[in-house]
């Protein structure tokens, strides 16, 4: 299996390579002496565990960050300076898991942003060759439309079709899928597969490895900062794969329902939601007893997000009842939710779940300031305590617990959310995507608090798009355009709750 050198030293072949690259941030080697060759019209997968090493990568090929040492080469030819943005621009875009465009502006203006030159803006011009770019790329989105409307799908169509129009022929996808439903997915690779077709390269960056083999022909594996193995996908099985990025044999072994006693029918109620109405969904009912695990299953629209959202505070219902434990929880207030037991891992946590420039172990205690010290005073060797029981719970790959958690990768990040959320104890947990950006392995140990909080008597809601995430509750409940239309128990197929998701049965 080749290892990277520069065999391909002319770059013959190769939209995008790097070589010899290290990084080092402080005290953190990012990325040791690597190195990666991207072909010419293929999708090449860049995997690892989280803190491998793949975002610094990411940012080193699209001239964000210089690396200490090595070098990248675009299809022969040196990158450009760092100051040179238009000239990386020329060559590779970026489609982040995060917005790059800006908001309060129309998918037209988003699209000539950086690109208007001197000459004074014809709106109508604007708007006839931004339609004409998406047409191009068959990408049907209205070019009046505010940015801040677009569903994540149409974000990302837009900001491949503004990198396409701008020159690039090399785009990075990171971890593209994370935020959409199966049917997004599908669209997305068929995106792929037709613009590779017309020469396009892409590197995709994606924990759901399944994915890798659908639509990549070449994987890279990056193991604590260093290049492990390339190889045609179709030369790597996922086991090996998986050994690969955890650089250990065994495979994974996700935490199921069934291992579990089964829940006492007649067990207090933790939660009980009747009735519930809000935004985006309609008179649901469902109790969640002490020790049970229930999924919330559906597509982007169901609603599912928005009933947890409910659940835990975030959002106000208009109409229906929260009762935790037999007593009402106010509306509309996490507070007051936390105040009932109810502890959440949000769906966005970059808005609602950390603060970056705290420490990893000031943010792991957060939700329980008031128990470790007196008026929330905090002696600083308790607070460290908290931290580095977090790093060990949840396996967070960080140089300790005074870390700033905006110096963590982003997997890592939502290992502290996951801490967070946990510390108090709750008695209800609602998680929202818990195990998104999380690399395969630490899923697992993830699951694995959950499956482990069910045991000591906590109850959990779990809303996931991850099968794999619902293996392990009691009940799987399924929307579909804001109301639940089917139940499983923990014998649910695959194939029945895809139909159900995509409002094909109802059972
Ligand atoms: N600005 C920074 N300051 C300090 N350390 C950093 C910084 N950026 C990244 N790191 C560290 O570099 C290492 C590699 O991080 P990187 O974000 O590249 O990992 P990753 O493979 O993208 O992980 P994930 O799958 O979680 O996104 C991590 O240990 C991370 O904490």
């Amino acid at each position: 299996m080749m290892r990277v050198s520069e065999r391909t030293a002319a770059g013959a072949g190769l939209a995008a390579a790097a070589y010899h690259v290290t990084k080092r941030f402080g005290r953190t080697v990012a990325l040791d002496d690597v190195g990666i060759e991207i072909h010419d019209g293929q999708s090449h997968a860049l995997v690892g565990r989280n803190g491998a090493g793949k975002s610094t990568l990411v940012s080193i090929l699209t001239g964000l960050q210089a690396p200490d040492s090595g070098k990248v080469v675009f299809g022969g030819r040196p990158a450009p300076s760092l100051g040179d943005r238009d000239g990386w621009r020329r060559n590779v875009a970026c489609v982040y898991q995060r917005s790059t465009i800006m908001p309060e502006l129309s998918v037209a203006e988003n699209l000539f942003v950086n690109r208007q030159g001197r000459t004074l803006i014809s709106w109508s011009k604007l708007r006839r060759q931004a339609t004409e770019i998406l047409e191009s790329f068959d990408v049907k989105v209205d070019v009046t439309t505010p940015a801040s409307d677009l569903s994540v799908e149409q974000r990302q169509l837009v900001e491949i079709a503004r990198a396409l129009s701008g020159g690039a022929r090399f785009i990075i996808l990171d971890e593209p899928t994370a935020q959409l439903d199966g049917p997004a997915i599908g669209r997305l690779f068929e995106k792929m597969r037709t613009l590779q077709a017309n020469g396009v390269t892409f590197l995709f960056i994606s924990h759901h490895l399944q994915e890798i083999y659908e639509v990549c022909q070449e994987v890279t594996v990056y193991r604590d900062a260093r290049h492990i193995i390339t190889a045609p996908v179709s030369e790597l099985g996922r086991a090996e794969l998986i050994d690969a990025m955890t650089g250990e044999p065994g495979g994974l072994s996700v935490p199921g329902a069934t291992d579990r006693d089964l829940v006492d029918p007649a067990g207090a109620v933790a939660l009980d939601v009747r009735n519930l109405s809000g935004d985006s969904f309609t008179d649901v009912t469902f109790q969640v007893r002490a020790g049970e695990v229930i999924g919330l299953a559906g597509s982007a629209s169901s609603g599912k997000h928005q009933v947890a959202e409910t659940v835990y505070g975030l959002r106000r219902s208009t109409s229906g009842a929260i009762e935790a434990a037999g007593r009402k929880v106010k509306p509309g207030s996490v507070p007051a939710a936390l105040r009932h037991g109810i502890g959440c891992v949000p769906r966005d946590r970059h808005h609602q779940g950390l603060v970056l420039d705290l420490t990893v172990a000031e943010n792991a205690a957060m939700t329980v300031m008031n128990k470790l010290g007196p008026g929330g005073f905090v002696p600083p060797g308790r607070m460290t305590a908290v931290g580095a029981r977090a790093i060990g719970s949840y396996d967070i790959v960080t140089s300790g617990p005074d870390q700033p958690v905006a110096d963590l990768s982003g997997g890592n990040q939502q290992k502290v959310v996951m801490a967070r959320a946990l510390a108090g104890d709750p008695q209800v947990l609602v998680l929202i995507n818990p195990t998104a950006g999380v690399d395969v392995k630490s899923k697992e140990s993830l699951l694995g608090v959950v499956d482990r909080a069910a045991r000591a008597g906590a109850a959990a809601i779990v809303v996931s798009d991850e099968l794999d995430d619902l293996k392990v509750c009691d009940r799987v409940l399924v929307m579909f355009h804001g109301r639940v239309v089917a139940e499983f128990g923990r014998d649910w197929t695959e194939h029945d709750l895809v139909a159900a998701i995509e409002g094909v049965s109802e059972r």
